[in-house]
């Protein structure tokens, strides 16, 4: 069935999580709409990528609805969230690759477990996702400890891409970069986003890659979702933190740079 095209692509309503008597969400709603870039922000601890484990089905929550694709998580089968899972990809924090695989191993992990291609194939479309995210030829039978930091996210980005998501969700995908390498990353995410129209759910601290990047922003904050709306949106919110947020130096110093490269 075609998924209606102004449904949201991701609904979240009424989302209650809590680790023993520590409640990290308590009513969480948000829409994800096909096509965008969602940047997730909100202090540390605020149950970002909390959500975003709820999202994908690695963490259960205690109550509420979660829907992806207009099909509710929670309520699959092992084949339904099997075909689901299929639909999106996730780039972890860390880059989670597997230390004893090459990059092109890496990549070719979830199209063992999801399509049955002969291996040949499998290993071509593996070399064309690593070139797709920028990296070298060479760096496909290179293990993730050869890489820079920067390469390890370009790896599980090309993983996260390995079976043609329409949704990927990328966690803090440029922490710890430096801010060329930053930069250079926000713009992967943008072209890589236009190119196979992809819908992109972002945790992120950086707010460079909000205003370069983002279309849309949701703050956690106060185990809710307290404002979700468009950078200039953001601006306006009276809220002590989302103010400080997007008014403090650091948000200053974002908007001159964005400001300045249009310049
Ligand atoms: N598996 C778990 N068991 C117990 N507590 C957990 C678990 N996972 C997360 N938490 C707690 O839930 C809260 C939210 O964690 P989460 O990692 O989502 O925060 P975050 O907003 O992504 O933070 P940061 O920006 O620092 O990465 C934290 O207090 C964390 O300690």
């Amino acid at each position: 069935m075609e998924d209606d095209a102004d449904r949201p692509i991701i609904r979240v309503r009424g989302l209650v999580k809590s680790f023993g008597n520590h409640t990290v969400h308590d009513g969480v709603d948000l829409d994800v709409r096909r096509g965008e870039i969602i940047g997730i922000v909100g202090g540390s601890g605020t149950g970002k990528s909390v959500l975003l484990h709820q999202i994908v089905g690695l963490l259960k929550p205690d109550a509420g609805r979660i829907e992806v694709f207009g099909e509710s998580v929670r309520d699959t089968s092992d084949e339904e969230y099997r075909a689901l899972r299929r639909r999106w990809g996730v780039m972890f924090q860390d880059g989670a690759l597997f230390s004893s695989l090459t990059v092109r191993q890496n990549v070719e992990a979830p199209m063992r477990e999801q399509l049955d291609l002969p291996d040949d194939l499998r290993e071509t479309l593996a070399g064309i996702k690593v070139r797709m995210v920028g990296l070298p030829d060479n760096a496909q039978g290179k293990y993730p400890s050869d890489l820079s930091g920067g390469m390890r996210k370009r790896a599980g980005f090309a993983r996260a891409i390995a079976l043609d998501p329409e949704i990927v969700f990328l966690d803090e995908p440029t922490a710890g970069l430096d801010p060329i390498g930053a930069a250079a990353f926000d713009t992967l995410i943008g072209q890589l986003q236009t190119a196979l129209g992809l819908t992109v759910f972002m945790v992120t601290h950086d707010l460079d890659s909000l205003h370069a990047i983002c279309d849309r922003v949701a703050v956690l904050a106060e185990k809710k979702v307290l404002a979700v709306g468009t950078m200039d949106e953001m601006l306006k919110v009276d809220h002590p933190w989302v103010h400080e947020y997007f008014h403090g130096p650091r948000a200053r110093a974002a908007l001159a740079g964005t400001a300045s490269e249009g310049d």
